[in-house]
Parts: structure tokens; sequence; C-alpha cells
């Protein structure tokens, strides 16, 4: 299911920063992004000329109609203006159950001047900061907070300073911060810049909670200067814990994308740059050779994973209840299934005028050639000759046709293997754990996927969609997620059918 994120923070008409700039930065992780407005500003790249504050009560109305009823994970709060409307926001957290709250202070400019009204201050140290599970201060913000919750300064010369700094915000009631330096630039060995031109020096970011502390340094890019970098780094970490990555995770990849949209953003105005919200930038949420894993685990998948692992096809299975006619409707559609997977690759090869691609699909079709010539051999073990099903594809299999053809042509070979993922999945994690002495009947088949050489074909499956994973571009990550999804709703229909009396299918 796709990951929600909802934003309470002021309008910026030029698209810039704010609402704008949070829901720009939702899509660009595939997250689905609502927003309470708190304030309309008119602003553009030079500046902001006009507020005009909603009142408080109408930015509950907002928070409650989207709460009510979409489904929302994450809040980022940005310009909350003032008490009432801050107040708002903290009785919202409460009422509303959420995964995490990201908190752009938003309370001073990176000259340390303030932003806010008395007493908001106050409210925001008090009920806002613990409710926060992250806080993404500038250093300038950071100093007045610690100052007014602690009365203490740190003097920043080294990036240590900004490490302790970090630790007493921890340490006083706040469960993880990440401190932007901003207008600091630093030097090899992290100590402050005199002179930010210099050739080496570094942007730091860094992130402190009860159990780390981490530096993010980034290349000082001294000719860029843009608006909406505070409400990038903010937003993408909404959208990274609505996707359910850790703290210190959301935090790397958030710094890299906020990095790479001031890297390659643009002249549109004036005045400031303006960020390329929508840039790829180039992480993948799994390391080399674990997207198996990330794909077998993934929150969102798990009740479609249990679904299949816990059918009831595979209990009766396993304990030699089903019966035989039941199983040979199996092995037929699972005949048809595998050659829908082959055709697919074929028309993926056809479709692609890059060699690698044609050359990758071919192997595919291969493994699927030799799945086949075995598949066959049981279907015989079991009475089933090829011509009582071959040339007879019910309508189930056509759909799956229909599918599979879909997503070989939107996503290639690489839609095409994490579609065919649950079957290797359910060889290895399930069949192959079978007790052979129990399954009576239906012992040569689970014997079969218990041989090393069925495994062994299995894992190459796996082995190539790990090496295709490679070919994987961050921003088409939901949709293989998405094709995983299907996928496995597609395998528990074809169990379901297995059992169901109504329908036949040779
Ligand atoms: C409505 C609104 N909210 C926030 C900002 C700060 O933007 P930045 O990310 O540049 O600090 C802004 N300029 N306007």
């Amino acid at each position: 299911m796709l990951s929600t994120c909802i934003t309470v923070a002021g309008s910026d008409c030029s698209g810039g920063a704010g609402i704008q700039a949070d829901l720009k930065v939702f899509t660009a992780h595939s997250v689905y992004g609502m927003s309470a407005i708190t304030a309309i500003t008119s602003q553009n790249t030079i500046g902001v000329n006009g507020v005009h504050l909603i009142p408080a009560p109408f930015v509950e109305k907002q928070i409650d109609a989207c709460m009510l009823d979409v489904k929302c994970d994450v809040m980022k709060t940005g310009m909350l203006f003032n008490p009432a409307i801050l107040k708002v926001a903290i009785d919202m957290i409460d009422r509303y159950k959420l995964k995490a709250i990201v908190v752009d202070p938003l309370i001073a400019t990176r000259k340390g001047v303030l932003l806010v009204l008395p007493g908001y201050l106050e409210l925001f140290i008090k009920e806002l900061i613990p409710r926060a599970t992250i806080l993404t201060p500038n250093i300038a913000e950071a100093s007045i907070l610690l100052k007014q919750m602690t009365n203490e300064t740190v003097e920043i010369h080294h990036v240590d300073d900004v490490k302790t700094l970090g630790a007493k915000l921890v340490a006083s009631g706040c469960k993880s911060v990440i401190i932007r330096c901003d207008g600091i630039s630093f030097d090899n060995e992290f100590f402050v810049c005199k002179d930010s031109s210099m050739p080496s020096s570094w942007y730091v970011y860094v992130l402190c909670t009860s159990e780390v502390q981490l530096i993010v340094p980034q290349k000082w890019l001294s000719t860029k200067i843009a608006k909406g970098t505070s409400c990038a780094l903010s937003s993408a970490i909404a959208a990274n814990l609505a996707n359910e990555v850790d703290i210190p995770n959301a935090v790397k990849r958030s710094v890299a994308y906020t990095q790479h949209a001031l890297e390659f953003s643009f002249h549109l105005g004036r005045g400031a740059n303006s960020l390329d919200y929508s840039s790829s930038y180039g992480y993948l949420p799994f390391e080399e050779g674990e997207i198996v894993r990330y794909l077998r685990n993934h929150p969102h998948l798990s009740k479609a994973w249990s679904f299949l692992y816990e059918h009831c096809f595979l209990q009766k299975l396993k304990d030699a209840t089903l019966s035989i006619d039941e199983f040979k409707k199996y092995l037929a559609l699972k005949y048809h299934m595998l050659m829908n997977n082959a055709q697919a690759a074929g028309m993926t090869a056809f479709s692609s005028s890059n060699i690698a691609v044609i050359e990758r699909s071919a192997k595919m079709i291969q493994i699927i050639k030799e799945e086949n010539v075995i598949h066959l051999e049981i279907c015989k073990q079991y009475g089933l000759a090829p011509e009582q099903f071959v040339n007879r594809k019910p309508a189930f299999v056509n759909a799956h046709a229909a599918f599979i053809n879909d997503v070989g042509q939107r996503e290639g070979v690489l839609g095409i293997q994490v579609a065919m993922l649950p079957f290797p999945l359910i060889v290895q994690d399930v069949f192959s754990k079978m007790d052979t002495l129990q399954s009576g009947t239906f012992k040569p088949f689970v014997a079969h996927c218990r041989d090393f050489g069925t495994l062994e074909h299995g894992n190459s499956l796996l082995d190539n969609l790990e090496a295709e994973a490679s070919t994987l571009k961050p921003e088409k990550i939901q949709k293989i997620l998405k094709i995983l999804e299907q996928s496995l709703s597609f395998e528990k229909a074809a169990l379901d059918i297995t059992l169901d009396n109504e329908t036949t299918i040779f």
C-alpha cells in the first residue's frame, strides 16, 4: 500500500518552499502527499511580501478532513506561525496515530533572526519537541532552542561542537535532531573555514539521537543559493520514514536528495535558485545483492506474502489431504504461468534494441524452458499428459498473460523477474521444508522441490534478479513493489482456483 504524509505548513505561491515544495518532495519519493495550510504567503525567489494567516480552527478542520478519511503515516510540520496554530498541530498529533512526526522548527533565519511571536517558543519547546520523532533545525535554531531550554551556549569551531550541541538537545528531551550547518563551511579536518570559497570545503549535517551521532558531509556548492532546502530535507525525511526507512538511513538519503536537488537547481526567477525537486537522487533502498530480501520483507507486502505462505493448498499438500485432481489443476496452471513468463521475456527482447537486454531476456527464456521440462516430467508422473492441458488456456491464464505482458512492456526483464519471484521463494521457504514422509501421494513432487537441482534452479532465478537489480532506477521501486503485490495475488488466485470445485481447467 502507498505510504502517505501530511504537511502542516505555509503556502509559497512561487512553488519554491512551503507546502508546494513539500508535496513535490513527497511525490519524488512515491509517497502520497496531503496538506493543511497554515498561511498563504505571497513570495517569490526574491523574498516574502505578504502573509495571510488561516484561522487555527480551519487548520484543524483541514487536518481532520484528511485524517478521518485517508490513513496518514507521517506528519511533517513547517511554518506554524503563531501559538494558536502550533497548539492545533500538537492536539492533532495526540488525536491521530502517526508513525512519525518530523518538525522543521522554522523559528529563526540562518543568521539567528527570530521569526516567531511571543509565547511560541515556550509552547514549541514544552509540547512539540517531546512529540517530534526528529527535529531539523539550522544551526542558529538549534542554538536558540538550547539556550531557551538549558540556558547553555555552544560555540562552533569544529564539527565536534555541532555534535555537542545536538547531544545537549537530545539530553534535554529531543528524541533525535539533524542540525543543518547553514552558512558554515568546514575544512577537511572539519574545522570551521574562515574562507568558504576554499576549493575543498564541506557543508555538514549532524544527526544526533540517543544511540547514534552521524556526520553527513556534502560538497560545498558556493555558487548555488536556493530556497526550499529546509523544506526539501524535512519532507524527504518524512517520506522516508513513511516508507519504513530507519532514522539514520532516512537522514542519509534525504541529505543526498537535497544535495542533488541543489546541485541541479535552476535559475528560474531573478533571485535564489529553484531546487530540482523531481531529481532522481541515485540510491536504492537496499544494498547490493539484497533485493530479494528487501522484497521478501517489505512491510507493505507482508499480508500478501502470508496469504500465500499460509494458503490452505500448501497445508493440504503438506499433510497429503489434497485431492489428486486439485493437484493436477495446480500443475496445469503452473505450466501456463511459466509459459506466460517466457512469452513476456520474448516480447521484452523484441521490444528492445539493446543487445544486453535481448541477451538477458534469452537467458530468462532458457531458465524457464529448463524449468518447464522438469515440470512436464512431474505432470507425467501424476498421470497428467501434456496434451490434456497445453493447448487449453483457462480464462485465469489469459488474465495472467495480460498482466505479465504489461509488466514486460513497462518494466522489462526485471519486471518479469520480480513477477516470477513468488515461485522460487515458495520452493525455498515452504516446499523444501516439507516432510516427505508425511506428504504421501505428493512425495515425488515434494522430493523434487527439495531436490538440489530445483533449489539451484530457483537460486539462479534469484541470482539473475539480483544482477538485474543493478539496472533498477530508484524512482521505479514503488512500481516494482506494485508488480510483486499483483503477482502475489495472482499466485494466491491460482491456489484458490485449484481448491475451487466449481472451476475446471482441463
Ligand atoms: C511558506 C514557507 N515555508 C517555509 C519557507 C522556508 O524555506 P527554506 O527551506 O528556504 O528555509 C518559506 N520560504 N516559505
